[in-house]
């Protein structure tokens, strides 16, 4: 079953060409990774689906419905979420203070309830210090619950940011270069985790990466951009075979996995 398409979408910025007529078809429940070089068009795919940038041309359709004229937060609202290739935290709280900022997003008590202390903002209040308490877990940050943001680590820093991005129980992740700067042994744990989450919240995972390791070994299906358009589609195998993508991608080198 699909859970997201695009079709035939362009976006442009002026006169140049960022996205080109690009279809995809996304499985739900599916690992999807996005691949190709610098400025191929790969986060503007991302900046359409959730609302940051309007389509010039063509349709967003999630879950049957068209989301192109949609709002950013309603496009949160109806389950995608995302990370960035610039991690975006409040750098200045600590990593449950992260968490926990965003599992307010799902708070459903009024101000009047949070001000007078009523039994329902209590009850709702440890709902979301619980949910916020497994994210951690999940994550694997709870002994690290109470270290500012920025002085975390840069791979336990993005993975706080996943954590914050399930705290929205998204049906679909979008993530935006989640191995930047990793190690390979942090970049094979993220991909354990990453394979864990789309399990344990069954999830639908769009991701965009430069390690070809994580990406060949993560992804049931590949998009290949260049230039704005979509060069190859197919498993980690037929991308690997492609002699569009080994010439143009890779720049006729062997593709290195
Ligand atoms: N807001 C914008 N205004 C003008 N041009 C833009 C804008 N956003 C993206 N572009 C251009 O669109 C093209 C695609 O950029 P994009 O960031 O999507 O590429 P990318 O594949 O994600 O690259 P990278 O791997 O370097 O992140 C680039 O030429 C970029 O300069």
């Amino acid at each position: 079953m699909i859970i997201l398409e695009m079709r035939n979408v362009t976006k442009q910025f002026g006169g140049l060409t960022a996205v080109g007529n690009v279809d995809i078809q996304v499985e739900k429940d599916s690992i999807f990774g996005l691949i190709g070089p610098n400025g191929a068009g790969k986060t503007t795919i991302f900046n359409l689906i959730t609302g940051i940038y309007k389509v010039t041309e063509g349709e967003i359709i999630f879950q049957d419905h068209p989301i192109d004229q949609l709002q950013p937060y309603q496009i949160a609202d109806i389950g995608i979420t995302r990370t960035f290739q610039n991690i975006r935290l409040f750098k200045k709280l600590t990593a449950y203070e992260n968490i926990l900022t965003a599992c307010h997003y799902n708070a459903s008590y009024s101000i009047l309830d949070a001000v007078v202390r009523t039994p329902k903002y209590k009850k709702e209040e440890k709902k979301l210090g619980d949910q916020a308490d497994k994210l951690m877990e999940i994550m694997e940050l709870k002994d690290r619950k109470d270290i500012i943001a920025s002085n975390l680590p840069y791979g336990l820093q993005r993975r706080l940011e996943i954590a914050r991005a399930l705290a929205l129980n998204p049906k679909m992740l979008l993530l935006d270069e989640p191995a930047a700067g990793m190690n390979p042994d942090e970049t094979i744990k993220l991909m354990e985790l990453i394979r864990q989450i789309r399990e344990q919240f069954n999830l639908t995972v769009v991701v965009i990466e430069h390690h070809m390791d994580l990406i060949m070994g993560l992804c049931d299906k590949i998009a290949v951009l260049n230039f704005g358009r979509k060069l190859a589609e197919g498993t980690a195998q037929e991308i690997q075979a492609n002699p569009k993508v080994i010439e143009a991608y890779l720049g006729e080198e062997e593709v290195n996995c």
